[in-house]
């Protein structure tokens, strides 16, 4: 694998598409691959082998021809790209349903992300020992000047903004908002918003295109059958 100093400015597209090959470079790797093609790479990662080789010579990799990929090295290389080599503080607000599932999961941890408090502001909470930390008030947290990178929120709506805006005062400049609503943030601050109901709402867009195309299928006449030739 031939690895040049990877170009500035990488666009956002192919950014999206690295935690993917990762994944899959992770999935080979526990298999004991040490050399992958970028057909096989770009079929477990769901992609287009031109796709993935444009990406990645963006970043200065290169397969080797007859080679491929070095699966160890490109991992090693994806995770620099992305920051993963350093562990980044998180903190999760609303300790609700949403709140303690991600407290808990640990793909979180394997993947470079250390989850380092919990806030709510619900007095039946704060206090409450969750996967090892104590729930604090944002107040508090903001008060102890911890030093936290990202900031996740899953409190409802209604709070999401107040509590963005109170993440950034105390100097998070990347947020996650799973509360079905936009929040802004300052230039200079990162936000991403996850909703699953609007990938749902996807799915039932392309759901709905095949049970059209299904029907104009099953509506269509049969062509009339010629009887030429017969009798
Ligand atoms: N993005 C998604 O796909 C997705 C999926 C499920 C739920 N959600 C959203 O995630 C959020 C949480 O859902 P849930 O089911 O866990 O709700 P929940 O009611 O169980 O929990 C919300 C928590 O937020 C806390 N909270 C409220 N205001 C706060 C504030 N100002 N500061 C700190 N904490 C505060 C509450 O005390 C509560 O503990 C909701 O907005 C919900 O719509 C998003």
């Amino acid at each position: 694998m031939i690895s040049e100093p990877a170009p500035r400015g990488v666009p956002e597209a192919t950014v999206g598409r690295l935690p993917g090959y990762l994944r899959a470079l992770g999935q080979f790797g526990e298999r004991g691959v040490t050399s992958i093609s970028s057909e096989e790479l770009a079929d477990a990662a769901g992609v287009r082998s031109a796709q993935l080789r444009k990406d990645l010579s963006r970043l200065g990799s290169y397969g080797v021809r007859g080679v491929g990929y070095d699966v160890g090295q490109l991992s090693a290389q994806i995770s620099r790209e992305l920051g993963l080599t350093q562990d980044w503080p998180v903190v999760i607000v609303g300790l609700g349903h949403l709140g303690r599932a991600l407290a808990g999961y640990r793909g979180f941890t394997s993947r470079g992300f250390r989850i380092v408090a919990l806030a709510d502001q619900d007095e039946s909470v704060v206090g409450e020992q969750v996967e090892g930390l104590t729930v604090r008030t944002l107040s508090d947290l903001v008060a102890s000047g911890e030093s936290i990178a990202i900031g996740v929120i899953t409190t409802p709506a209604e709070a999401a903004q107040a509590v963005a805006d109170e993440l950034v005062a105390m100097g998070v400049r990347s947020v996650l908002n799973f509360a079905p609503c936009l929040v802004t943030v300052p230039e200079g601050v990162d936000v991403r918003h996850v909703d699953l109901a609007t990938e749902l709402q996807i799915l039932a867009f392309h759901e709905q295109r095949r049970a059209l195309a299904d029907q104009v299928v099953t509506d269509t006449p049969a062509p009339a059958r010629t009887t030429e030739g017969v009798g």
